[in-house]
């Protein structure tokens, strides 16, 4: 019979086209702006790690169990300690208000809405106060990550620090990559400059002092290439209780290190291809942190997460949570809050089909068991 056998759903309803993250990201991408949009969209040079951040997961395969009474499928685990949905939360983004001008307030409140956990950027156009508030307004036990550069001005990083854990932040993500921007062809090709009218109420710069700056001249300004293991972790730790979090971390020596300076947990992160090009696929990277850390330190991934699969995939090869950016700037971008909220309910609802579909009830079910790899000429090839 000549036609699509899949249905097509009907065409009503300001979302009804909208079926997965992909076509999110070409609906919210044709109403931004050229600069905007590649600022948002780009990575670093070549844009190899950008690109390979997605594509590598498409060389595992799913290993389904089948007659398995899965009725009771329940996605949901915990992020720092507390209670979540399933295992996605929100990564720090900075200039979410130049996507919708509701920026991260909107951000909270989907997250809260949907039951996960979200990471404010220092760079935000609201306030910790503001952004925390707005979460909570909507669910009260509602977790939040702060993240932090490392800073040349260490009265500054302090008081990022002192302010988010007197709001009520769970964890700080120390940004581990960025000593210095990476190589961002499109911001230099669009001349992209900070938009008037955006305040970044945590660095306590003027408005009017930041905007029309570029991002080398502007926000990464701030950072300081001296950084260092040995002087910052230490300092850290004396100056917050809230649980540490490195972010950026790609190689199992600096798993090991992060163990060693008594850091909670790692984000294996390459900041979305956006620093250094020519790095690992977070994926790819992933298994050898998790071989590294032997369950003493808690590792989480970001990085090219499309899809409740790409979830799967990540929790399959032993990261225990996963995080999203472009993903969440997408939805704000396509229609603000509900934006957010289609873009959390996709990620739910292909996350607890794929698990009900591979026989998993529990997120602690899904195993290196659960995936294979096609290689060229051979069967599927266990992990
Ligand atoms: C527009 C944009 C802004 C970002 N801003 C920050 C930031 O302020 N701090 C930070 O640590 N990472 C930042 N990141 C990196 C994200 O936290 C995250 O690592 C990355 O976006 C994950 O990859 P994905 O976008 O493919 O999901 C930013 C990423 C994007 C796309
Ligand atoms: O562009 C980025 O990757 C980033 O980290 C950032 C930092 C400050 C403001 C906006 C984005």
């Amino acid at each position: 019979m000549a036609g699509n056998p899949v249905p097509i759903p009907a065409k009503t309803g300001p979302h009804a086209k909208i079926l997965c993250i992909d076509d999110l990201r070409i609906a919210a991408t044709e109403k931004l702006p050229a600069g905007a949009r590649d600022f948002y969209n780009s990575g670093s040079t070549d844009q190899l790690t950008l690109h390979e951040n997605t594509s590598a997961y498409s060389k595992y395969r799913l290993r389904p169990r089948v007659l398995v009474d899965v009725s009771r499928c329940d996605p949901s685990t915990t992020c720092f300690a507390s209670p979540v949905a399933f295992p996605l939360g929100v990564s720090p983004a900075g200039l979410q208000a130049m996507a919708h001008p509701s920026g991260e307030l909107a951000t909270a409140r989907a997250c809260a809405r949907r039951g996960v956990s979200m990471c404010i950027s220092s760079f935000a156009n609201y306030s910790v106060s503001e952004i925390r508030a707005a979460g909570l307004g909507v669910r009260g036990d509602m977790r939040h990550a702060m993240q932090l550069y490392t800073m040349k001005d260490r009265g500054l990083e302090e008081k990022i620090l002192r302010k988010a854990e007197s709001e009520g932040c769970s964890a700080v993500f120390l940004t581990a990559d960025s000593p210095v921007l990476g190589v961002r062809y499109n911001e230099w090709r669009n001349d992209f400059r900070t938009p008037k009218g955006l305040n970044f109420p945590a660095l306590e710069w003027d408005a009017e002092d930041i905007q029309g700056r570029t991002h080398d001249d502007g926000f990464m300004s701030f950072n300081d290439d001296g950084h260092n293991w040995a002087r910052d972790i230490p300092w850290l730790r004396s100056v917050t209780k809230m649980e540490i979090w490195i972010k950026g971390v790609l190689t199992a020596e600096d798993t090991l290190k992060a163990i060693e300076m008594g850091c909670d947990g790692v984000l294996v992160s390459n900041h979305g291809g956006r620093q250094l090009d020519g790095v690992a696929a977070t994926i790819d990277a992933l298994p050898e942190c998790v071989e590294a850390a032997a369950g003493r330190i808690r590792i989480h991934v970001d990085g090219g997460i499309r899809s409740g699969t790409d979830m799967f995939k990540a929790l399959a090869l032993g990261a225990e949570h996963v995080w999203v950016g472009r993903p969440a700037i997408w939805g704000l971008a396509y229609d603000g809050e509900q934006g957010v909220d289609l873009m959390l309910d996709t990620f739910y609802n292909e996350f607890k089909r794929c698990m009900q579909l591979t026989g998993c009830n529990s997120v602690k079910d899904i195993t290196k068991a659960c995936l294979g790899v096609v290689r060229s000429d051979g069967p599927l090839a266990r992990l």
